[in-house]
């Protein structure tokens, strides 16, 4: 059967990252994706505008959804403030289990907390199971086809709270329209478009604030 290539991520994660040191870490991750296997992650060049949205918004409480193997979580981790925390929600075991050893790894396992389960399962549950009232922020970066659905759900029970910013992977490539015309259309939301001409594919990531 042998290693699936999430394992053989974290494999490498293992052997060229400082335990401790999450931009290792990251470094890591971005050098295997680049000369061994392409990954899905975020990667080092759309990474640099997810940093400056951290910085920018300073999240104390920031939701993700779509772990993988937990590159932007690292990422983001290691930038959100003191006290800061992030749930991230990711319904591949396999997946879940190798990105906890990733976050490990990084030295970051008191600030993240991995939701295992679907995104619209678990966001319903979210204030009453995991006591979140509202976040600050949300990373958006699992099947594009839920970006919508979700963010109608935490809408709807009220984890979205007036500020909240919203930031979206792939909104271009593999592309979430629907998700797109609903943001920028509705008045409920401040959309500002982060395009990137990567080596790969040109994409972007879409920074919608909602109004309340
Ligand atoms: N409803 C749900 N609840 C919980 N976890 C869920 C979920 N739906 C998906 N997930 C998880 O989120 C990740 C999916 C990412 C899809 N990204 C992608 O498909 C993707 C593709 C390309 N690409 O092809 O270039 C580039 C990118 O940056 C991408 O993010 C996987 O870990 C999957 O298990
Ligand atoms: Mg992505």
């Amino acid at each position: 059967s042998g290693m699936s290539k999430e394992e053989r991520i974290l494999d490498w994660v293992k052997q060229h990252a400082v335990v401790g040191d999450p931009q290792s870490v990251v470094d890591a991750m971005d050098v295997y994706s680049r000369q061994k296997e392409w990954s899905m992650h975020v990667g080092d060049i759309k990474g640099v505008i997810v940093d400056k949205v951290m910085e920018e918004v300073k999240p104390q409480i920031l939701l993700e959804l779509g772990t993988y193997c937990g590159y932007s979580a690292v990422r983001m981790a290691h930038l959100l403030p003191p006290g800061g925390h992030l749930f991230t929600i990711e319904f591949n075991e396999s997946f879940a289990t190798i990105a906890q050893q990733v976050i490990e790894v990084a030295g970051l396992r008191d600030k993240i907390s991995i939701l295992k389960g679907p995104s619209q399962e678990i966001i319903p549950q979210l204030k009453k199971k995991y006591e979140i009232n509202s976040v600050d922020m949300v990373f958006l970066d699992h099947w594009k086809s839920r970006y919508l659905p979700d963010t109608k759900l935490l809408e709807e029970n009220g984890i979205i709270r007036k500020g909240t910013v919203l930031l979206a992977d792939n909104v271009i490539c593999p592309g979430a329209p629907d998700f797109l015309e609903y943001v920028r259309n509705s008045k409920r939301y401040e959309c500002t478009t982060y395009p990137v001409e990567n080596i790969r594919v040109n994409d972007a990531l879409e920074k919608a604030v909602f109004l309340g």
